[in-house]
């Protein structure tokens, strides 16, 4: 775990019981490792990376005159495969900053690129699947509805559609709730359905604004498993926002912090957690990824409080803390 300076290329409770959730007491998911990853050849759309953030300012108007400069300066590169965490203080432009990668808002200067096209080309191509702290699913559609809602709108046939929400619900745990309505489901639940509807378009690139903010302790660091292991399987590039610095040192190859308004990327720390997938491939142009044609079998199970009791955990934690303390965050 190092820290580099910002804007540096990388590397270049409801506790659940349902028959596709385990209970709190069960052993935790287990964790990918590194080594298990499946090999894959050199990667040549590594060289594009998956989000590349360049001199973005962004300044709202406020009602009645005058201007909130929400972000200041903003150079930000992710790899394809990479997973990135934003962590900083309240109101310091981190939901913003995901939401002009998201092309949900407009940069008031500078550029965001994505898989190297703009970001508005970028929505058009439906290159990246978007879930917030609430799973905001329509309750008058079942579980697998909500999943296939971004494929009927654009068109595509009910059988493909039922075919890929079966495929993604059993990839989150809920292939025994298809049927359900929302409302008969535990937050952590729902929040898995919209992690599996932000995937329904198999997109490269995962938004993540605090999606497990609403949850318990338990139920949250058995989503940040799951996390990891969709993330694993699905090779998607990933950035999320949230206010725990366990859970960025958790899953993230590297951690941007960021300073109080006007948000500015004071450091980003990489995270190197040994039994856990790393960074060291996604530098080497590797992609995570699911496992090849034929080939079977998934990670080796590490057991995630293994991952999160290690020493080089709770140093990759204290490196956040001081530099969000150093950057006037903390
Ligand atoms: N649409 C908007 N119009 C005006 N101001 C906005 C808008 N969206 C965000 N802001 C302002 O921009 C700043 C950054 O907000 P943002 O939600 O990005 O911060 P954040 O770091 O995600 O906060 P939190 O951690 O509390 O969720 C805040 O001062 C906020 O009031």
């Amino acid at each position: 775990m190092t820290a580099r300076p910002a804007g540096g290329p990388p590397g270049s409770s409801a506790v659940e019981t349902s028959p596709g959730a385990p209970a709190a007491d069960a052993p935790a998911a287990p964790v990918p490792r590194e080594e298990d990853r499946p090999a894959g050849g050199a990667n040549p759309a590594a060289a594009v990376p998956a989000v590349a953030v360049h001199g973005v300012d962004k300044v709202f108007p406020v009602a009645g005159g005058g201007a909130t400069v929400a972000l200041a300066g903003i150079e930000l590169t992710v790899a394809p495969g990479e997973f990135v965490s934003l962590i900083g203080p309240s109101g310091c432009g981190k939901s913003t900053l995901l939401r002009l990668v998201g092309d949900l808002v407009e940069p008031t200067r500078g550029e965001v690129l994505v898989f190297g096209e703009p970001a508005r080309a970028a929505r058009a191509a439906r290159r990246y699947g978007i879930a917030f702290q609430q799973a905001g699913l329509l309750e008058w559609r079942t579980v697998a509805g909500n999943v296939e809602l971004p494929l009927q709108v654009h068109g595509v046939s009910r059988k493909e559609r039922r075919a890929r929400a079966r495929e993604l619900l059993d990839l989150v745990g809920l292939g025994d709730f298809a049927g359900h309505w929302p409302a008969q489901l535990s937050g952590g639940m729902q929040q898995r359905v919209a992690i599996a509807r932000a995937l329904a378009e198999h997109p490269p690139l995962l938004l993540l604004d605090e999606p497990f903010g609403a949850l318990d302790e338990m139920t949250r660091e058995r989503m940040q498993s799951e996390l990891a292991r969709i993330r694993w399987e699905t090779g998607t590039t990933v950035i999320l926002v949230t206010h725990s610095i366990p859970e960025a040192v958790f899953l993230s190859d590297r951690v941007a912090v960021m300073s109080p308004r006007p948000g500015r990327i004071t450091d980003i720390i990489d995270v190197d957690l040994p039994g856990r997938l790393g960074a060291a491939r996604v530098g080497d142009g590797v992609p995570a990824g699911p496992a090849a044609p034929g080939e079977t079998g998934g990670p080796t199970a590490v057991d995630a409080d293994d991952v999160r009791e290690q020493a080089a955990f709770f140093a990759a934690v204290t490196a956040v803390r001081e530099a969000l303390r150093a950057g006037g965050g903390a």
